[in-house]
Parts: structure tokens; C-alpha cells; sequence
């Protein structure tokens, strides 16, 4: 369960936060194929109750109404077909499930594949689910039926989520309902899961529904592969539910990693102590977590401490973004947000339907969409992260308290600067002779650098120059850049 199951050579996920399918297919095989990421992260698969007030929240989405495969981003079929192109295209499909909870206890109607249902009374006929498949006053003892107290373990996993009906995971029924739904999301050719509020479920009832849980798909995956689960554990320390409980059913979402980088980034705790980021600031174990600067919840300032870095401050978020890729730690995503004003806003949409991803000739996307993955700065650190593979860090320097380089192997070197003077020093890169391009400040392209290029001597020495009053004050150079 901590496989990712990436096609060989690839490294990196990025979550397409509201994607429409058949814009994730043609990204697929346009963008994400070609430029070398293992994945997507896709939103809830699964029927979402339609809220009207505020005008169709991102949040809706996690309110499931049955396990029917019909969203805004399309129906079964849009879905089927999506990930069959971007498996082809050597893109994985992580989707995102929502099994903690139905919809909220004051919504009723019809939800987006027009399946009645109703959270007053617990009917939900389009699984089916009734009265007896929810948590109730039996099980969850905080009073009113929803969680207050975050430090009571039993109220975090047997009551509501602020008025979300609370399934009875521990159910064989229950159990069954959301088994069928994994295997048939299996059969369609996933590689795994993102799992909402695992926090809110029993560990023990995660891993008897994951047992449950067919192989992959040979075809696509090979023989006996198990789905990548990433658990969504929102653990920053503080609460009585710890992030390792999790640890045996697949890897936990690291929300450690994006504060803390979110803290040097805006140059809050010097960079230079980041030599030994990861396992050595006590963070769990590299094999065990998704780490990611910003999700699509805390990038809106709750869920999360809100302080992390997002789009919306570029310069810190692309050298935040530049070291996650760069360091060996962790399996990392890259969020892809579309722009909002308020917090409940939903996608672009034209009268409830999602808009279609519009591309522009520079590769940057339009009509609300931030496309993040498509920077740069982006995908050329996710070929570098490629390319320097599982090699592990070497010839770390810091001359200052915001100014650090690194090689990975023989294979790629990076060097940042938050000071407010340049990085002007010979430094060892750990690569072989020749000239390789800067592929922050541009790309190899028909045999020549579009941006800055450096010279490594037969040392495996360079001259190395990091301006500090610019747009991107880092470097980066590997063997898949060089001329
Ligand atoms: O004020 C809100 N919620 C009350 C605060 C509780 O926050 C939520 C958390 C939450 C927050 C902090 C925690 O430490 C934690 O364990 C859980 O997880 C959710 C997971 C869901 O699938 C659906 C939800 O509505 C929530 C949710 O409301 C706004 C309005 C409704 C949705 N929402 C939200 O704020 C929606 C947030 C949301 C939705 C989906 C997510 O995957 C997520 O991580 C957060």
C-alpha cells in the first residue's frame, strides 16, 4: 500500500483539483506524459450532494450521495475512458474517496449522477445505505451527535465531521458497499487512493476494507501490485491522533513537511538548517508519507494552519516547491488550484458546469485555472527528480543563513538564495565535466540552453552565480540538461 506504482523513471504526482475527466485525459497525454510525471491525483469519483447556497462549493464534492461514478468532471464512462488514455500515456490515476461520511444531515434532493437521497433521515437509496448503517447516539457519546473535542479519539472516529452522517465503518454491510466501490474504481484501472478524513475512521476498519480490495489490474500494472493508499491524516502535532496509527494501511499525508518549508521559505527558520529536513527534523519515515507544499484545503486557510505557502506568492512557493522535488524525502505532489476569492468558491463553471482547461501558446493555462504542474519551474524539477533517481544527497553547502546548494549523485546539483546578496562561489557539483542548462531559468532545446548554462570542470567544479534580486533566485542543473 506504499507503492506508488509509477511507470518506471517517474516520481511526482500532481493533484488536478476539479479537473473535468476529459481535460485530465487530454492532459495526460499533451503535457503529463511527455514531461515526465508519474501521476494525478483526481477529485471524488463518487455521486456529491448539488448545494445551491453558497453556488456549488469545491466542498460539495465531499458529500457523497452514492458510490455512482457520475461528477461535475464527468460519468463512468468520461472516467473509464480518461484513465485508460493516461495509463497508456504512462500517467497514473490516484482517485480521490470520500468513505468517512454521506452528506451533510441537513441536506436532501437529488445529487449530481439525480439520485433522492436524504441526510435528515439517513436515507440513502442510491447505495443503499438507511438508519442503521450510521453511527448514532450508541456510538458516538459527544451529546449532539458531531465532534467537539479533537482529543477524544472515539469522537474524532464514531460522530459527525461538522454535520457530515457518520458511516458505521465497522459494518460488514458498510464495509461491503465502499469494498465494491474500490473494486470497481480497481477495475477501471486506478493505481490507488487519496482517502478523505482517514483521521475520521478506525484504523482497523481502514485495513479490513483494504483487504478487501482487489490487485491492480495486471494488464496495466503487472502481477500482484497493491493500490498506493494515501491516507488524509491532518496531523501538525497537538492532537491525540497520531499520524503513525496509520502507517500500516499505506502511506499518511505529511502536512508537517509544508509548514515547516512554509516557515523557511518566508525566511522564518534559516534554510541552512534544512541539510537534515525530513527523518531528521522527526518527521515519519521517507516510505511512509505524500509530502506537498499546499493542498486544496489548507491553500484556503482551514483544515490546514493556513499558513503554508500557496500560488498566490510565487517566488517562495517555486523555491519551496524547487527544494520538495530536489530532496530525496517523500513521494511529493504539486497542487494545481484554479483561482478563488472566498474560501467556498467552486471551479470555473458556466452555470454550475465545470469549464473546460484552456491552454495558452506559452504553455500556462487560462479562464481561471493556476496550473502550477505546468510552471516551469515546475516540471523541469520534476525531470530533475527523474533523473536523479534514488541517489542520495551530497555536497551540501551553506555559506549563509538563506543560501544552500546540493547534488544528488552524480546526477544533478541545485543551489537557492533567500539573502539578499548573490551566490557567487566555486562550488563542487558533483557532476562530470561540460556544460549543462539552468533549467530554472530556462530548458535544453534543440542543442542549446534557452536560459543561463554552467561550466563543470574535470573537478566536477563550477563557478556557481545565484542572483537574489530577481524572480527565481535558484539554480538547477542534471545530466538530462547538459549540451
Ligand atoms: O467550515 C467548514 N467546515 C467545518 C470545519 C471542519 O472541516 C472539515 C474537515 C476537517 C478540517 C480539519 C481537520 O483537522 C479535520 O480532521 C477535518 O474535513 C472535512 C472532510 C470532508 O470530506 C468534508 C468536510 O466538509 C470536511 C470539513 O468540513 C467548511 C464549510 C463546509 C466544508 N468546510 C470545510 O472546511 C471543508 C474542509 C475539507 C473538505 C475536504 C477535505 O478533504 C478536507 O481535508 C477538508
Amino acid at each position: 500500500y506504499h507503492e506508488p506504482n509509477c511507470a518506471p523513471g517517474r516520481s511526482a504526482i500532481t493533484h488536478l483539483f476539479e479537473w473535468r475527466w476529459d481535460d485530465i485525459a487530454k492532459e495526460c497525454e499533451t503535457f503529463l506524459g511527455p514531461y515526465g510525471y508519474c501521476g494525478v491525483q483526481i477529485s471524488p469519483t463518487s455521486e456529491n450532494a448539488v448545494w445551491t447556497t453558497p453556488f456549488r462549493p469545491w466542498w460539495e464534492r465531499y458529500q457523497p450521495v452514492s458510490y455512482k461514478l457520475t461528477t461535475r468532471s464527468g460519468d463512468e464512462n468520461a472516467l473509464r475512458n480518461m484513465i485508460s488514455r493516461c495509463n497508456k500515456a504512462g500517467v497514473r490515476i490516484y482517485a480521490d474517496i470520500v468513505i468517512d461520511h454521506m452528506s451533510g444531515a441537513e441536506a436532501s434532493g437529488k445529487g449530481t449522477a439525480g439520485t433522492q437521497y436524504n441526510g435528515g433521515s439517513l436515507h440513502y437509496p442510491g447505495v443503499p445505505f438507511g438508519p442503521n448503517d450510521f453511527n448514532n447516539g450508541v456510538t458516538c457519546h459527544s451529546g449532539d451527535g458531531s465532534i467537539h473535542n479533537y482529543g477524544n479519539p472515539e469522537e474524532v472516529r464514531n460522530c459527525r465531521l461538522g454535520s457530515l452522517v457518520d458511516l458505521a465503518m465497522g459494518h460488514d454491510y458498510v464495509r461491503g458497499k465502499v469494498v465494491a466501490y474500490l473494486n470497481h474504481l480497481v477495475d477501471l484501472g486506478v493505481a490507488g487512493f487519496r482517502v478523505d478524513a482517514a483521521k475520521h475512521m478506525w484504523p482497523a476498519d481502514l485495513k479490513a476494507v483494504f483487504g478487501q480490495v482487489k490487485n491492480l489490474r495486471s494488464d496495466v500494472f503487472g502481477s500482484s501490485k497493491t493500490p498506493l493508499i494515501i491516507q488524509e491524516v491532518i496531523d501538525q502535532g497537538g492532537e491525540a491522533i497520531k499520524g503513525e496509527e496509520y502507517l500500516a494501511t499505506g502511506r499518511i499525508t505529511n502536512f508537517k513537511f509544508g509548514l515547516e518549508l512554509g516557515k523557511v521559505f518566508r525566511r522564518q527558520n534559516p534554510m541552512k538548517y534544512l541539510q537534515n529536513f525530513g527523518e531528521g527534523w522527526g518527521e515519519w519515515s521517507g516510505n511512509d508519507v505524500v509530502n506537498f507544499i499546499d493542498n486544496h484545503d489548507n491553500q484556503r486557510g482551514h483544515g490546514g494552519a493556513g499558513g503554508v505557502l500557496t500560488h498566490r506568492d510565487p517566488r517562495p512557493y517555486k523555491l519551496a516547491t524547487a527544494f520538495m522535488l530536489a530532496h530525496p524525502y517523500g513521494f511529493p505532489r504539486v497542487m494545481s488550484s484554479f483561482s478563488f476569492t472566498s474560501s467556498d468558491q467552486g471551479p470555473p463553471n458556466h452555470n454550475g458546469d465545470i469549464a473546460h482547461v484552456s491552454i495558452n501558446s506559452d504553455m500556462s493555462c487560462g479562464g481561471g485555472w493556476v496550473c502550477e504542474h505546468r510552471w516551469r519551474q515546475m516540471y523541469n524539477m520534476v525531470a530533475f527528480r527523474n533523473i536523479a533517481g534514488t541517489t542520495p544527497m551530497k555536497n551540501w553547502w551553506s555559506d549563509a543563513n538563506y543560501q544552500i546548494a546540493f547534488s544528488r549523485g552524480n546526477k544533478a546539483f541545485i543551489a537557492l538564495n533567500l539573502e539578499g546578496h548573490p551566490i557567487d562561489v566555486t562550488l563542487q557539483t558533483g557532476l562530470s565535466q561540460g556544460t549543462y542548462c539552468d533549467v530554472i531559468s530556462g530548458d535544453l532545446h534543440n542543442g542549446r540552453c534557452t536560459g543561463s548554462s554552467v561550466n563543470v570542470g574535470g573537478d566536477g567544479r563550477a563557478h556557481v552565480k545565484v542572483c537574489s534580486d530577481c524572480d527565481d533566485p535558484m539554480l538547477a542543473i542534471h545530466v538530462g540538461a547538459k549540451v
